[in-house]
């Protein structure tokens, strides 16, 4: 078939697709707003059919396959788009959603004439792929076309040219979805199964988070009626990331999943009975200067996120479910008696694995019945005898112990019951802080666990829990949300070599997956990056280089400027940063630019130096919800997760970044897409050697 041809056959069959779903959308009709629950119920699945309807009218598909089932069927043309099409009458399929299992071979199929199988709900199925063809569709017309593979034909060498178009673009403030370019080990990823708690390592750009949404998305196709996206949620290190992936689930037709910080999220579970101090000042504090690996080692974060402080929590209300029921008897009239033996058989067989506190509260009205049917059948009637065991019952049932998660946290460092491996300035300045209900960032995870120890989750569990940034993640964390599913189905991502934050998260990946059964655990690595070009990741790789056990990112092959290194003197630094910006700006069609300096105060100092040369440019700080994308300014702790199409690096001087950086200079230049330059004051860091 010749192209003109081809694209003559894909024009009329994208006409008749486009059509048809026209029709179907103008049958649907207006929303109905009477009160018939039926008729809502109803309505509420045409409003479904028609957001679906609605994202395949903008682009009904992107890929088509040719397949021809083994043994011996025909060939059928499948066509993969966003969401799936079927024709009214005949519910022949026009478009096959790409989360269908039958759709996967689109994105595994990478050539050859031997025989393919993809999984099917009745099992393996069997066949021959005749044509792999990419289409372009824009505003419901073909604009491009390309055939990466033609059974019995040589092999077309144009397999990645769409992935290459679509990382060539540049970007503005909105991760985007990748349903037309996912590649064979991100989908391998996607479509894994749900009951596993799946670890994800991944270099800088590797798309770690947006296969993470395509994931709940599929879950949510595959699963459907047994995964809810209400009861899907995602932990994402701060509010303006949250803002900044927030697009992409409903492109994907997705929504009302939860999306929360951990902090937001355990404040909420703990019904804001403590406020959170600290946050802003304890990112400046290990920001803004160096520090030794000696004080990453005892910094509170780690003491209270790891394994030795969590058996100490636990020991604790192991305790106190030990002690809980009474060891006196209980009498509330002279001669009745109720005795310890019976409250403790009470307590310990009927209640189960039930939540501590809740188990008390059942004890406490199993007690209060007891008393209820011994006056009864005792037939004390007498007021003045009544109100006496009324008070003597109600006394009793004090003295069962009873915490909140605070009080219960806060004897960890107070007296003879307080931690032993909490130095004692610390236990003080915790004990203080929790005096007045004020808590530090690290005190939420035991806090949080404790709470759920004590009560439960007072929502139904998580079907799903997906975690960005896990690298900085304290086991403790990880525990804490355990306890929010009855069956583990985690997506848990990151990348140990952008863990930043040593003062809290972790080293290893294994103290994160140890918390988990091996059979419960899935680990996936993903190494091709494919935010950035070439040059901008060779550049990066040669930053990590001198560190240990670091597997380098393996650039998709997309070439563009070289990274530019220029030293620069103290005294016209701002204003070459200014000038540079500048440049970048006017070289046009770079949405979004970002000068990246060291510390918060150098950030604040260059933007108001580009204030003050009448260039406009946003300041991201860390309690920003949001990022608008044009210039901006920000430190490069806080730029981690998002992308921009170029990047200054405000200074890579070596008093800026020395050795024990070489992380926080690897998130800030991996984060351009497509231009990368670097400034150095004085001499360049260790890290950045100029060749
Ligand atoms: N298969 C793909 N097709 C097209 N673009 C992709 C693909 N995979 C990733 N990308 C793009 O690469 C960029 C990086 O993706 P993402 O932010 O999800 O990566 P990440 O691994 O979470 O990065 P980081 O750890 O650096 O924050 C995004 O612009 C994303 O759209």
């Amino acid at each position: 078939m010749t192209v003109q041809s081809a694209l003559q056959e894909e024009q009329q069959r994208l006409g008749m697709t486009v059509r048809e779903i026209e029709t179907q959308l103008a049958a649907i009709g207006p929303a109905y707003t009477g009160n018939d629950f039926t008729e809502q119920m109803l309505d509420l699945q045409r409003e479904e059919r028609k957001k679906r309807l609605e994202i395949a009218y903008k682009e009904p598909y992107f890929g088509r396959i040719d397949f021809q089932e083994l043994p011996g069927n025909e060939v059928k043309p499948l066509y993969i788009g966003k969401a799936g099409v079927a024709k009214d009458r005949t519910n022949e399929l026009l478009v096959v959603d790409w989360r269908a299992p039958v759709a996967s071979l689109f994105y595994s199929f990478t050539g050859g004439d031997a025989a393919v199988t993809y999984d099917s709900p009745d099992g393996e199925v069997e066949g021959h792929v005749h044509l792999k063809r990419n289409l372009m569709v824009r505003q419901r017309e073909l604009v491009r076309l390309v055939d990466s593979f033609t059974r019995g034909q040589e092999e077309d060498a144009v397999t990645d040219e769409f992935l290459l178009y679509r990382l060539g673009e540049n970007k503005d403030n909105r991760l985007r979805d990748i349903v037309s370019t996912i590649q064979q080990e991100q989908d391998l990823i996607i479509r894994s199964e749900r009951n596993k708690v799946l670890f994800i390592q991944g270099v800088a750009g590797s798309g770690k988070t947006t296969v993470a949404l395509h994931r709940l998305a599929f879950l949510l196709y595959q699963y459907a009626g047994r995964m809810r996206a209400e009861r899907m949620i995602i932990f994402a290190p701060n509010r303006m990331f949250l803002e900044y992936i927030s697009g992409v689930l409903p492109e994907l037709g997705v929504g009302d999943i939860q999306q929360t910080t951990f902090a937001d999220w355990s404040l909420e579970l703990l019904e804001h009975e403590v406020a959170l101090r600290g946050a802003e000042e304890q990112l400046a504090y290990w920001f803004e200067q160096s520090h030794t690996q000696e004080e990453l080692d005892r910094a509170p974060g780690r003491l209270k996120g790891g394994a030795a402080f969590k058996a100490e929590v636990d020991e604790r209300i192991a305790e106190l479910e030990r002690t809980l029921a009474p060891a006196a008897p209980f009498e509330p009239v002279d001669g009745l008696v109720l005795k310890p033996e019976t409250i403790l058989e009470w307590f310990n067989t009927d209640y189960g694995e039930e939540s501590v506190m809740r188990k008390r509260e059942r004890l406490a009205s199993r007690i209060r019945r007891w008393f209820e049917s011994e006056l009864k059948v005792r037939r004390i009637a007498d007021k003045k005898v009544r109100a006496k065991a009324l008070t003597r019952l109600n006394a009793y049932i004090k003295k069962i112990p009873s915490y909140t998660a605070p009080q219960l946290y806060a004897t960890l460092f107070q007296g003879k019951t307080a931690s032993a491996i909490i130095p004692k300035e610390l236990a003080k300045e915790t004990a203080a802080r929790l005096k007045n209900g004020e808590v530090y960032p690290e005190d939420l995870a035991p806090l949080v666990y404790i709470h759920l120890r004590l009560f439960g989750l007072s929502q139904p569990m998580y079907d799903h829990i997906v975690i960005d940034e896990a690298q900085d993640y304290s086991p403790f964390q990880l525990e804490a949300l355990k306890l929010c599913q009855t069956i583990p189905s985690m997506t848990v991502l990151g990348d140990l070599q952008q863990g930043i934050h040593s003062y809290t998260g972790i080293g290893r990946w294994q103290e994160l997956m140890g918390l988990f059964g091996e059979e419960q655990t899935g680990f996936f690595e993903l190494n091709r990056s494919y935010r950035s070009t070439m040059e901008i990741i060779e550049f990066a790789n040669r930053i990590l280089g001198a560190m240990e056990g670091v597997k380098p990112a393996v650039p998709v092959f997309r070439s563009g400027d070289p990274v530019q290194l220029q030293a620069v003197a103290d005294n016209e630094w701002l204003d070459e940063i200014a000038r540079s910006a500048k440049a970048l700006e006017q070289e046009g069609g770079l949405q979004t630019i970002s000068v990246i300096g060291r510390t918060a105060v150098e950030c604040e100092m260059i933007h108001a130096h580009l204030a003050a040369a009448g260039i406009e440019a946003s300041l991201i700080q860390s309690k920003q919800p949001n990022y608008n994308g044009g210039l901006s300014v920000v430190p490069a702790y806080l730029s981690k997760g998002l992308e921009f199409d170029a990047v200054l690096i405000a200074d890579a001087g070596a008093e800026a970044y020395g050795k024990l950086d070489a992380k926080l200079l690897y998130v800030g230049c991996t984060r351009a897409l497509h231009k990368l330059k670097v400034l150095y004051r004085g001499t360049p860091s260790p890290l950045v050697q100029p060749a």
